[in-house]
């Protein structure tokens, strides 16, 4: 195995031989870990680094797998309910094409930056290599609290940004997705602005509702893909099964609770969910069933009486045997990663764990089963939504989610493979099996 990714490493070495990238050299790769990751994009880049320094690849094909091909920064100009004018910043940043289509999420967020969304673009490149599906990776965001606006307002901005960036966009081209505060209305929306200007398109964009060319089990998919992938992980490190273990969950969103409900279903006892607001805690288990309806009718998650509420900054901390960051990113950097009291963690949300955070887990023994693989769930049943689109052709749901079970367990056979021929953690080892399947298609597209 090693030596094939070494070969196929001096073989782009030589491709690479008389092209120059333009780029800066990034940094000493060995010091991947003393280096203080400053941004999103650097500690996706630390995570990346240590795989590469472990395939010895050339600096000039590092920089290549490392930076962005396209990115793209657009002000949308909405005119709110009021009257007002607003201006939002948006990004798409394209990372790489080798194995196919950009693929990857649409954010809408206070928080998303340029830097954000650079690491998530990066993060679907190495995903979708990882699921072993024939995209690339992508990234969208909005920098926006969705909260503060009207429906009406933000479909008018959905509809702005399919305008901005429908050029790079396209079915063969960059196909978008839900990610953070975005659903299947919005892909709706984003779907019908594309076919106005494009022609009827449902394939450039996935996560769609069900009646309108999307796919059935695409909701579930990211929480359900998580659930088999921690059923992979607890047989490989002999824990036993679902219903055997005590969970804690951070985000009650469409990972989140899919995730919670379907561990649920299964037998396992999820002790504390937290979301934005507020956490809630019961020791016996919460009813899932039961907190879903309560959220769904508007009520805080905290109020739920079918336990305590409890402060939200301390979720992550709880006493548990499976940890599930399913929110947001830089989570668990190392002050937390010292106090976590479970036995592996499980990243649904991208990019939880920083690389200090990380480098203390490690020296903790502390699993952890890396976002790549985990929430690969989500972007694998968007591939199964492109391809009905393309059939135009309907599958129903046991076959969806069978195929994704397969895909997951498959993923996960490779990635535990590298963990143990390379002795290396999970995340690096997912990075390893990635990098050989995007190289392995640098290499044989050519250069020209
Ligand atoms: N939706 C999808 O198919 C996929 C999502 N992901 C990742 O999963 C994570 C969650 O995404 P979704 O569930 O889709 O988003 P969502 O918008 O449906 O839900 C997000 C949840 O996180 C909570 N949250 C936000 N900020 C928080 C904070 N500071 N502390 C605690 N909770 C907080 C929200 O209240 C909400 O419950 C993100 O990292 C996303 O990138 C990854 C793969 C696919
Ligand atoms: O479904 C997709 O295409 C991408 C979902 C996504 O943004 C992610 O996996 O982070």
């Amino acid at each position: 195995m090693a030596s094939a990714l070494l070969a196929c490493g001096r073989q782009l070495s030589c491709a690479l031989g008389g092209l120059s990238l333009g780029h800066q050299a990034l940094g000493a790769i060995g010091g991947a870990f003393r280096r203080h990751a400053s941004s999103h994009a650097e500690n996706t880049n630390t995570f990346l680094r240590e795989a590469l320094v472990k395939l010895d690849y050339p600096e000039k094909l590092q920089n290549l797998l490392l930076t962005p091909r396209r990115e793209m920064s657009v002000e949308l100009v909405v005119q709110m309910d009021d009257g007002q004018i607003e201006v939002f910043n948006a990004y798409r940043v394209q990372h790489n094409n080798a194995r196919g289509p950009y693929k990857g999420g649409l954010r809408y967020h206070p928080q998303v930056d340029l830097d954000d969304v650079r690491s998530l673009a990066s993060l679907m490149t190495w995903k979708t290599a990882v699921m072993d599906i024939p995209y690339g990776g992508a990234k969208g965001g909005v920098t926006v609290d969705p909260r503060k606006l009207s429906e009406r307002e933000l479909e008018k901005m959905t509809r702005k940004l399919v305008v901005a960036i429908k050029e790079i966009i396209g079915t063969y081209e960059d196909i978008p997705a839900p990610d953070m505060n975005t659903d299947a209305k919005v892909m709706a929306w984003f779907f019908d602005e594309y076919s106005k200007y494009k022609g009827f398109s449902p394939g450039v964009v996935t996560g769609k509702p069900v009646y309108l060319h999307g796919s059935l089990g695409r909701e579930a998919a990211t929480g359900r893909g998580t659930t088999f992938a921690i059923r992979e992980l607890l047989k490989a490190l002999h824990m036993g099964k679902i219903a055997d273990q005590k969970y804690v969950i951070q985000g009650f969103g469409n990972v989140g609770a899919w995730a919670a409900q379907l561990l649920w279903e299964a037998g396992g006892k999820v002790v504390a969910i937290s979301d934005v607001a507020g956490a809630v805690h019961n020791e016996q288990g919460l009813d899932i069933g039961a907190l879903r309806k309560h959220v769904a009718s508007g009520k805080p998650l905290a109020e739920f009486t079918g336990g305590a509420a409890v402060p939200k900054q301390d979720i992550l901390l709880h006493p548990c045997d499976v940890l599930i960051p399913a929110a947001i990113g830089g989570v668990i950097g190392p002050e937390e990663a010292k106090k976590l009291q479970c036995k592996v963690v499980v990243e649904a949300a991208n990019g939880p764990t920083t690389p200090e955070g990380d480098m203390v887990l490690r020296d903790r023994g502390i699993t952890v089963l890396p976002d790549i693989y985990t929430n690969g769930g989500g972007v694998t049943v968007s591939f199964f939504e492109w391809v009905q689109n393309l059939q135009n052709f309907k599958w129903e749901e046991d076959d969806v989610n069978r195929k994704l079970d397969r895909k997951m367990a498959d993923a996960f056979a490779a990635l535990w493979a590298v963990h143990k021929e390379m002795n290396v953690p999970l995340r690096t080892a997912a990075f390893v099996v990635a990098l050989q399947r995007v190289t392995r298609a640098e290499v044989h597209r050519g250069f020209d």
